[in-house]
């Protein structure tokens, strides 16, 4: 592992252009899937160069600075020149300065993507291993690169979860609103965890691929055993232009019965409440990313944005880079935002330390990518679960699921609880056996 203070390595990334088509999660690694995927985008790590790890309240600046080092030591031969062609790192972030979770990124030894209609390999090799060529992929004889072939998907067992500490939940959220009462804070986002085990020689691509086929307004992710699909994006830069999607405010579906789940929407767009609560987290997103660009823009009101699972109030941001902040840098001045955290920040994160008996680890940081250029994607990392070590012995590894909500004046606790178990849905039901 290169420590994020050594000198950085030299990598050499060469990308071309693919003939097929290739299915990205077919070409994950089953058991260890490096996956960010939604749609007609996306890309699929295989094999691992360089990893960067980081900690502790400097970790996004630090995972900056980095990365800034390796891109520019790097030579890169790119002629397709899209985004997340060229050299790419994908990263996880814990959500914590204090936690005990690991923040890292890791560089692919090969990365298969798409753009809509446009796919490319890219192969990564240090310039310091002895192994190392400057040969570029197996060309086809037309200038594209040969495919990688995909192992045939393996078995699935599922996972069955247990709630952890249910009461320690529902007293946090009678705590909280007591306090809001009191005036301690306005808004804190309280979550809770379900535990289970995933037997060993699973197949992670099945529930992937579960995820990216139901949450098509999702990010499907799987990062060093980060494994989810969000719908909230924290920053996407590309080439000048900045955009956001803001979530906070939540109802249940209810898709067996039409009359139903209009009456959850239209409750939510019009609920005084959910709204208030909305206006922190979009508040939260406008004062951090105003001091890196220009002519920012929102959706005039929020809007209902239907997912599987939820409905949730939505607002998205659009804006121009007003200076070369690369998009981990944007991701650190937003992070916590109020849609994860609360308002005022601070007293919020003091308020989430004190009454979730847990450290988040990576739930509701940040999971993404970024490539040499400072382009990149991250969003927020909800709805997933963190996957643990294999156990010695058994070899099967412990799958840990969190999701929370916002608490403001007036929360109820066992409509909170509620809220959280549509949140964990998607991981639930893609574990499923
Ligand atoms: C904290 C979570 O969701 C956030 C994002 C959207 C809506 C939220 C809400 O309505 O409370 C939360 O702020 C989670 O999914 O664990």
């Amino acid at each position: 592992m290169v420590k994020s203070d050594s000198k950085a390595p030299r990598l050499h990334a060469v990308t071309r252009l693919l003939d097929g088509a290739p299915d990205l999660i077919g070409l994950a690694d089953p058991e260890q899937p490096m996956l960010w995927h939604r749609g007609d985008r996306g890309c699929v790590g295989v094999g691992e160069v360089l990893r960067l790890s980081f900690s502790g309240p400097d970790r996004f600046a630090a995972a900056a600075r980095s990365w800034r080092g390796v891109a520019e030591a790097a030579r890169i031969d790119d002629p397709v020149r899209l985004p997340g062609t060229g050299l790419v790192a994908l990263g996880t972030f814990a959500f914590d300065d204090a936690s005990g979770a690991e923040s890292v990124l890791v560089v692919p030894r090969l990365l298969v993507a798409r753009h809509r209609d446009r796919w490319w390999v890219t192969e990564i090799r240090r310039v310091d291993d002895p192994a190392a060529t400057d040969a570029p992929p197996p060309a086809d004889g037309t200038g594209a690169a040969a495919l990688p072939a995909a192992a045939p998907e393996g078995s699935w067992p599922g996972v069955g979860f247990a709630a952890e500490a249910v009461d320690d939940y529902l007293s946090g959220v009678r705590e909280a609103v007591g306090r809001i009462d009191d005036g301690a804070f306005e808004k804190v986002v309280l979550a809770r965890r379900i535990r289970g085990e995933l037997p060993a020689g699973s197949d992670l691509r099945v529930p992937l691929r579960r995820l990216a086929e139901r949450y098509l307004d999702c990010w499907t992710f799987a990062v060093d055993g980060l494994v989810g699909a969000s719908p909230e994006t924290l920053i996407r830069s590309t080439g000048g232009a900045v955009s956001a999607r803001v979530l906070a405010g939540t109802r249940g579906r209810h898709p067996e019965d039409e009359a139903r789940d209009a009456r959850a929407r239209d409750e939510l767009v019009t609920s005084a409440k959910e709204q208030h609560e909305h206006a922190f987290a979009v508040q939260s997103v406008v004062t951090a990313l105003a001091p890196h660009v220009r002519d920012l823009s929102t959706s005039e009101e929020p809007f209902p944005l239907r997912l599987p699972n939820v409905w949730h109030l939505a607002t998205d941001l659009g804006a121009s880079l007003d200076e070369r902040s690369s998009a981990l840098e944007l991701v650190g001045a937003l992070h916590p935002t109020a849609a994860v955290a609360g308002t005022p920040t601070s007293a919020a994160v003091a308020a989430i330390a004190e009454l979730e008996p847990f450290d988040r680890g990576r739930y509701s940081g940040a999971v993404g990518w970024i490539d040499a250029a400072g382009d990149g994607e991250w969003v927020i990392a909800l709805r997933c679960a963190q996957l643990g070590d294999p156990q010695p012995g058994s070899g099967a590894r412990a799958v840990v699921a969190s999701a929370g909500g916002g608490i403001v004046a007036g929360s109820d606790p066992e409509h909170e609880l509620g809220e959280t178990v549509s949140k964990l849905r998607p991981v639930t039901e893609a574990f499923a056996a």
